[in-house]
């Protein structure tokens, strides 16, 4: 029996492929990153075609390098960036709009419009586990329908299908043969009630949303159809799918109750598993859907950050400090200690637990010798100060993180690591395996395909790479900190 495994990981930034071994350790990897759009201030795009390209193209590239023939693998596992919003015509598959990006925040009014109606914002709430947020699918969706020429006729005619970006590649894979996504993905659209499962009629009443463009909902590990032989040589099962951030959970082996990981890719998502119970959070934290296996649903509470590489990317691309993101690490290390400057990242508002999405980003306490240097560590301490609002956050929804795994692009960073455990006074674990994302879908298809017996062997596969304790004294912390909070108090706008 064929034992490897290929993941697909649809990033935000870029495209990846791996071929994993069946004890989740990396035969061969192929990346390539495309092209971010941003129209407008707040506005962010992809266009279909470089996600497409950018997956058959690491896709082959993989299946080469690792050598091993397309019939030697035995399944197939999805995640993909989620929320991201895509709608195309179910005869030719042509897009009607780009993909309208997570980060992108053009339907800020339509929300604040919608939030004056608080019967509505309740029963999102109660029913999603979300908050009313241009940051979901559905206010995106909704803005397709409206804004482009012909497209709510054509949706209403039922020639138009919608998708996340998990559904629009099963789509393509499978040569229009399956219309489907898993319940993490689907729990992002704000459309989907966690409680029952099922896509809410109330909802897409709400949002004027026609019910035959939504996918089929299927648990993380089950039957996605096949990718076309012409794509991959042979067809290959896609049996596993998640978005990333639950997939990192799956792939981290946070399966019991009170453990948690942080994700530091493009954004910045720490997800706690809550077990069978969907605690609701008094600290605008998501409820939202862990995994789902075999029909049983894991709840998970969730806090997003908006800018946390993409902060490193800005220093890169924006300000042109650094060459690449890696340098970042020398460089912070040289910055004079307690120098007293922040940076708040908010460049397209700002995610858990404040949902401002009209601040804007600010750098505070500049004096003559700050220097590159310094900015650089204030970029990236900014992402060690957020994820310290939702540690804050989630212990006081009683639902302190036993331990934290870290992961994502960042999590290479040490300096980052070791200011994170300090600001955090807490340990931090980062894997041997950082593509963690990817791990959790080949996971995912390797349960489907009898290649895992349980979750217990997946839990058997996560090794420790490094551990870092905080150094910082209690009152150090405090007063880091609480410059910290200063300094976003200063830029909100609600
Ligand atoms: N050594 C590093 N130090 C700081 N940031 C890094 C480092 N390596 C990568 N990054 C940042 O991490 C992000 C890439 O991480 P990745 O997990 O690939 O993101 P995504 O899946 O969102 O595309 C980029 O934004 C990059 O700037
Ligand atoms: O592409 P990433 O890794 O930044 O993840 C994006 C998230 O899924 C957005 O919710």
């Amino acid at each position: 029996m064929t034992q490897h495994l290929l993941a697909i990981d649809q990033g935000t930034t870029s495209s990846r492929s791996i071929v994993f071994a069946d004890d989740g350790s990396i035969i061969a990897m192929s990346q390539q990153e495309f092209t971010q759009h941003y129209p407008k201030d707040g506005w962010v795009e992809h266009q279909p075609d470089d996600i497409w390209n950018s997956v058959t193209h690491t896709l082959r590239d993989v299946l080469q390098k690792s050598q091993i023939d397309a019939g030697d693998i035995a399944a197939l596992g999805i995640t993909n960036q989620r929320e991201t919003t895509l709608v195309w015509d179910k005869h030719t598959g042509a897009t009607v709009y780009p993909a309208i990006v997570w980060q992108d925040r053009r339907t800020a009014p339509y929300c604040r419009e919608l939030s004056q109606n608080e019967q509505l914002v309740n029963y999102i709430t109660d029913n999603t586990g979300l908050l009313l947020d241009p940051y979901f699918s559905a206010t995106k969706l909704n803005w397709i329908l409206n804004n482009v020429e012909g497209a709510r006729a054509r949706a209403e005619a039922g020639e138009l299908l919608f998708g996340t970006v998990d559904t629009y590649l099963i789509w393509k894979l499978t040569d229009g043969a399956s219309h489907k996504t898993d319940a993490t993905n689907a729990s992002r659209t704000m459309l989907f009630n966690i409680h029952t499962q099922q896509w809410d009629t109330e909802l897409l009443k709400a949002f004027d949303i026609p019910a035959a463009m939504l996918p089929e909902v299927m648990d993380c590990a089950a039957d996605f159809g096949n990718t076309s032989a012409e794509l991959t040589g042979k067809r290959i099962p896609i049996s596993g799918v998640a978005g990333d951030q639950q997939a990192a959970l799956i792939g981290q082996a946070c399966f019991e109750k009170g453990m948690a990981k942080s994700t530091y890719g493009t954004g910045c998502f720490m997800i706690l598993n809550t077990g069978d119970t969907p605690l609701v959070s008094k600290n605008r934290l998501l409820t939202t859907v862990g995994y789902r296996l075999n029909g049983h649903t894991t709840y998970a509470l969730e806090g997003s950050i908006f800018m946390a590489g993409a902060t490193v990317q800005w220093l890169r691309d924006g300000l042109k400090l650094i060459d690449n993101a890696a340098e970042t690490e020398a460089l912070a290390a040289r910055a004079r200690e307690d120098n007293g400057v922040y940076l708040v990242p908010a460049f397209t508002g700002l995610g858990a637990p404040y949902w401002d999405p009209d601040a804007r980003g600010a750098m505070l306490g500049l004096t003559r010798d700050t220097g590159i240097n310094e900015i650089v560590a204030a970029g990236l301490q900014s992402v060690c100060y957020q994820t310290k609002d939702l540690q804050k956050a989630m212990e006081s929804d009683g639902a302190r993180p036993v331990s934290l795994r870290v992961d994502g692009g960042m999590a290479n960073n040490d300096w980052v690591m070791g200011f994170l455990a300090d600001i955090l006074g807490a340990e931090v674990k980062r894997p041997a395996v950082t593509e963690t994302t990817a791990v959790g879908a080949a996971f995912l298809a390797g349960l489907q395909q009898g290649i895992f017996t349980d979750l217990d062997t997946l839990t058997q596969c996560w090794q420790c790479d490094s551990v870092f304790e905080p150094r910082l004294t209690k009152a150090q912390r405090d007063t880091a900190y609480a410059g910290w909070q200063e300094a976003v108090t200063r830029i909100r706008c609600s």
